[in-house]
Parts: C-alpha cells; structure tokens; sequence
C-alpha cells in the first residue's frame, strides 16, 4: 500500500487537478457502462410492452413519462435512449483514456528526467563505483516497470472509487446482501495477501535478473573484439542460454502465481454467487426484478474486486523498482558534484570560463578511492602547477598520476589537504567556473557515435568552421578529415570506432583545444600517434607555451623535454621536481 501511496502523492503533487478529473472521467465512464442495459430493465416495464413490476425497481420513477408514449414509439424510445447513453459513455472513454495516457506518460517521462539530471549531477567517485549498465537499466528497464506501476496505480484509484460507489448503490437496493458480498470482498482480500508478497519478491528477481542480462550484453558488447581474437563465443552462448533460462523460469513463476490468484478469485466468485442467489431467494424472498438488478450491480462490482486485486500484484512487482530508483536518486543526490547544494548548471552559458592567473596548488592532499582502502593512493602532495607554464607528470604505471590529474580538475576530492586554484578553494558556481576552462585529454578517450563536426561541436556549439579547422590543424588530424568521403561531416561509428586509436587520439585534441582553455590536461594523449604525429603534436603543444596551463602526463621523455616543470610520481608520493636531472637521466 505504501507504494500505492507513494505513486498517488507524486501524481498528485505532479497532475494537480488533471488527476482527480482524470479519476472522476474514470469512475463516470465505468459508471456508466453497461448501464444502458441495466436500465433497460425499469425503461421496459416503464413502457408497459412487458408486464414488469417496475415500482420495486430502484430509479424506475426517472422513466414514468415513458409511460405516455404511445405503443408503437415505446421500442424506438427505449432503443434511443439506451443507444445515447452506450455512445455518450464510449466518447467520455475515449477522451478520458487519452488523458490518462498522457497523465502517465508525463509522469514518468518527469521521472525519467530527473533521475537522469540527479544522475549527471554526481561527482566523479559516484561513476567510478557504479556499474554503468546498471544506471542504463534503471533509467531504461526500471523506468519501464515504475510505468506499469503507474498505470495501474491509476487502475487501482479509479478501481476504488468506482467500487464504493457501486456499494453505495448496492447498500440501496440491500444492505444485507450487500454487507454479505462485502464480508466475502474483505476475506478474499485477506486470503489474496499472499498472492501480493510473492508478486513483490519475484519482481525483486525480475529487478536483479534482467539487470544482470543488460550488464553482461553490455560488457560483451564492449569486449566484442576480446572475445572475437580469444575465441571465447562459446562461454558467452552458454551464458546467455544460463540466464535466458534462469529469465524463462521466473517468467513462467510470475505466470503461474497470476493464474493461481485469477483462478482462485474465480472459484471464489462462483461460490459467492451461488450462496448469495441462494441467500436472496430462500431467506430474504427477493423479488425476480430486483433480483435481475442486484445480480447486475454486482456483476459489474465483483470484476472490480478481481481487477483491484491483479493491480495490487502489478503495483507490488513494480514496488522493486521504484525503490531502487529512490535509492539511486538518493545515493546521486549524496553524491553531488558541487558542495553548497546546487545542481550542476546544465546552461553551459550560466558559467564564466576561469582566467587562472597564478596556478593551482595542492596542499597536504591525501586521497583514497574507498574509505576501507588501507593504502592511499597519493599521500601528502604539496604542489603547485604555475599557471601558463607547462608541467609534466610522470611516474610508473598505477603511481597515482591519472588520480593526480582527477584531483586538479576537481573531478574527486581530497579526503585531507586542499586543492587551492588562484589560492582559493572552489565550491559551486566558482568550480563550475573553472571545470569550464579545462581542455582534456584522456587516456582512453571519449567519441560519440556521430559526426567528426558534432564531436567536436559538443564543447564549443558555436564555433565556425574556421575554428573546427584551426583546432583539427592543430592536432594534425586536418589531413586525414579532408580525405573522408564526407570531410567533418563523416560518421565515425561506435566510440569513433570507423577511426584509428591515432585518429581518435587526435580528434579528443582538436576537441580538447577546441575549447580554447585555460588549462590543458594530457593524460599520455599522443601514447596512439605514430613518431611522425607526435612530433607534430609536440610542437603544436610547444607553440601554445606561455598561452595556458599545460598538465602532461607521459611516459615518453620526449613528450616532457620542453616542461617548464617535471613531477614524479612514485607509489603516490611527489618524489622528484627537477627537471634537469630526470632529464640527465634519461639522456
Ligand atoms: N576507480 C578506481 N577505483 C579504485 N582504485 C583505483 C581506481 N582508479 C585507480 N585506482 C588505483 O589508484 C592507483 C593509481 O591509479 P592511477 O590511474 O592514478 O595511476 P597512473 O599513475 O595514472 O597509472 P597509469 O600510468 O597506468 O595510467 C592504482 O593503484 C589504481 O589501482
């Protein structure tokens, strides 16, 4: 029930007064359906065609005038009215459907939104301990399963309305009958409690099944080139036979559970109906008429008993769901990027760049990935990158410098010291400010399944082609986009798949600079380029010395001879500063 309530607040905090009109369109249509042939009944006898005693039916007194047509009108009359009623209720149907659909569908189309916004506002740590697929899924497969819960949630409220309605009437036509149905109503109710815990756990099933499904299809995906070249499509076959079947049995589960309560439901009606015909006839001596309209008010109200009850189990397998959206949008709001509150600005235009006059500086950082990590993974770094100079991280593999580099972007944070830009620490607005100037090139880097141009364009959308280019000469991949068949506008495929690393490489450059930065961060950038383009890059790179902040992180000496400045990172220690006797060293 809570999550009944929970799907009833939100919707009512987001529909406002659509909501109730929408429930009031719900009950008036299922009121007024079939009541064309219930009042068929009282409209006849009202006419006189049949010898009906239509004083003991309720409502009958609406139809007296019926009583003065003549003979031969009273058919057609009676026809019209019913044919006015049936089409009057299937165009308030219609109309009031297509508002329930977009009720729904705006609903979790909000939903989706926010949790996908909650989600881009978390920081850095937040990705790097959450499986990727798994956000997928939850803004995909469990927004899926929290629409179904909304429309039923709706169902269930209509459901109810229409239900105590149809009881008031009933309560007027007789109460003991009506209190008897109800006594049986409450007591399926109990007994069907089972039906609604077990509907709950295989929907958690559902939850974690096809979540695994989604992240191992995605690691596959990824590693499709691994798995080709190690020949391994056996193991992944199996693996999907393992889990399709694992899907098919809790599917077959939730079919069977489904059957058990409709068939129950239906053993129990057929009873029910048998003692109450029973009851009526033998005990209250009930007339034929208002037998005839007792056993078609609740012909239409034990359906909705039946119908509350498959809504409860669908609300209950989507339950799961729900609940691990609030979870995940609790955890990104835990994890949000900027401190002081505010959403990250999804106006790339609300934030001034940062013009960094005297540098960054660390001061006594210490920094761990898990707080139950023994070992930090850079301890006590005093720092600083003077601003518009070049300096050159290196260290062996796993050191800390890529961390290092996290840290000046302000993408995770210190767990002690200071990161201090133009010597003060950023917070909010300022570090979105100063995000904003950062030009970065990572080590494995990033292209969308698009064009040359709308890669590039997705930092800087109102740069001219005059820029594009200046940014592709600089990286020197101006060459290879004039020889695509279709220049900047090619498409380049999955992670820029249809492009070499090398190529890749240099178009995560032109982009990076594209952004015309105050800081640039390398991270091993021209590790993929061949001698030829490295050196190219390298005296691109030596031609903006002076002009900004460049960070590089490099493996290859002459990527870092003309540094103004060299760090070396050794097992998360600044161990060396100097330049002239790294460079000695590596002759
Ligand atoms: N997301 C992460 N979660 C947990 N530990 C991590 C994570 N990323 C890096 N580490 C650990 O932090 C340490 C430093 O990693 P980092 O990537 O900063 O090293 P690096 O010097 O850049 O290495 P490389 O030259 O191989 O890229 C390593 O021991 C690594 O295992």
């Amino acid at each position: 029930m809570r999550a009944v309530l929970y799907f009833t607040k939100r919707l009512r905090k987001f529909a406002g007064g659509l909501l109730y009109f929408h429930l009031i369109g719900t009950v008036l249509s299922g009121f007024l359906e079939g009541i064309g042939i219930f009042l068929l009944v009282p409209m006849i006898g009202m006419t006189g065609m049949a010898d009906i005693d239509a004083g003991r039916i309720p409502l009958a007194g609406l139809f007296a005038p019926l009583r003065d047509i003549p003979q031969n009108w009273a058919l057609p009359a009676v026809l019209g009215i019913f044919l006015a009623l049936s089409v009057g209720q299937g165009l308030l149907k219609r109309s009031n459907s297509i508002v329930g659909v977009k009720l729904h569908h705006s609903f979790v189309n909000r939903l989706r939104e926010d949790t996908h916004r909650d989600l881009l506002g978390s920081n850095w740590s937040f990705f790097v301990r959450s499986r990727k697929s798994d956000l997928v899924h939850s803004l995909t497969t469990e927004i899926g399963k929290v629409s179904g819960g909304v429309t039923h949630s709706l169902q269930l409220l209509a459901s109810l309305l229409f239900t105590a309605i149809q009881i008031g009437l009933a309560f007027w036509l007789s109460a003991p009958l009506t209190l008897f149905v109800i006594f049986s109503g409450i007591l399926l109710v109990l007994m069907s409690r089972g039906f609604v815990a077990r509907s709950r756990k295989l929907g958690s099933r559902t939850v974690e099944l096809s979540r695994q499904f989604m992240a191992g299809l995605t690691d596959q995906m990824n590693g499709i080139k691994d798995i080709k070249t190690n020949m391994l499509e056996p193991s992944r076959v199996g693996w999907l036979k393992r889990i399709s079947s694992d899907i098919y049995d809790e599917q077959i589960a939730y079919a069977k559970l489904r059957s058990a309560s409709q068939f129950s439901y239906q053993a129990a009606s057929a009873v029910l109906i048998a003692a109450f015909l029973l009851l009526s006839t033998k005990l209250l001596h009930s007339g034929l008429e208002q037998l005839v309209v007792i056993v078609l008010i609740f012909s239409r109200l034990w359906p909705r008993f039946s119908g509350i009850q498959s809504s409860l189990e669908h609300i209950a397998s989507a339950v799961p769901s729900l609940e691990r959206i609030l979870v995940l949008r609790q955890e990104c709001l835990d994890a949000r990027d900027l401190r002081g509150g505010e959403p990250a600005e999804t106006d790339s235009a609300a934030t001034e760049a940062w013009r960094l006059e005297q540098g960054v500086e660390c001061r006594g950082v210490c920094f761990r990935y898990r707080q139950d990590d023994e070992r930090y993974v850079l301890q006590n770094v005093d720092l600083l990158f003077p601003a518009r100079q070049m300096t050159a991280i290196i260290g062996s593999s796993g050191a800390g410098k890529s961390t290092l580099a996290d840290l000046v972007m302000g993408l995770v944070r210190p767990e002690r010291g200071q990161i201090l830009v133009d010597g003060v620490q950023l917070e909010g607005k300022r570090l979105q400010s100063f995000r904003r100037s950062i030009g970065y090139v990572p080590q494995d880097p990033y292209l969308f399944n698009d064009t040359i141009r709308e890669n590039l364009l997705l930092v800087n959308p109102k740069a001219s082609d005059e820029e594009i280019w200046a940014a592709l000469d600089f990286s020197a991949s101006a060459e290879f986009v004039r020889k695509l068949p279709q220049g900047l506008d090619t498409p380049i495929g999955d992670r820029g798949i249809r492009l070499s690393g090398g190529e890749r490489q240099r178009l995560v450059l032109a982009r990076a600079i594209l952004r015309k930065p105050a800081i640039l961060v390398l991270d091993e950038a021209t590790s993929a380029l061949d001698a030829d383009n490295e050196a190219k890059i390298q005296e691109a790179i030596d031609r903006l010395k002076g002009t900004m902040t460049i960070i590089v992180i490099a493996h290859r000496l002459s990527t870092i001879r003309n540094a103004d400045q060299i760090v070396a990172v050794e097992q998360g220690r600044v161990v060396r500063q100097s330049k002239s006797i790294l460079l000695a060293a590596g002759g």
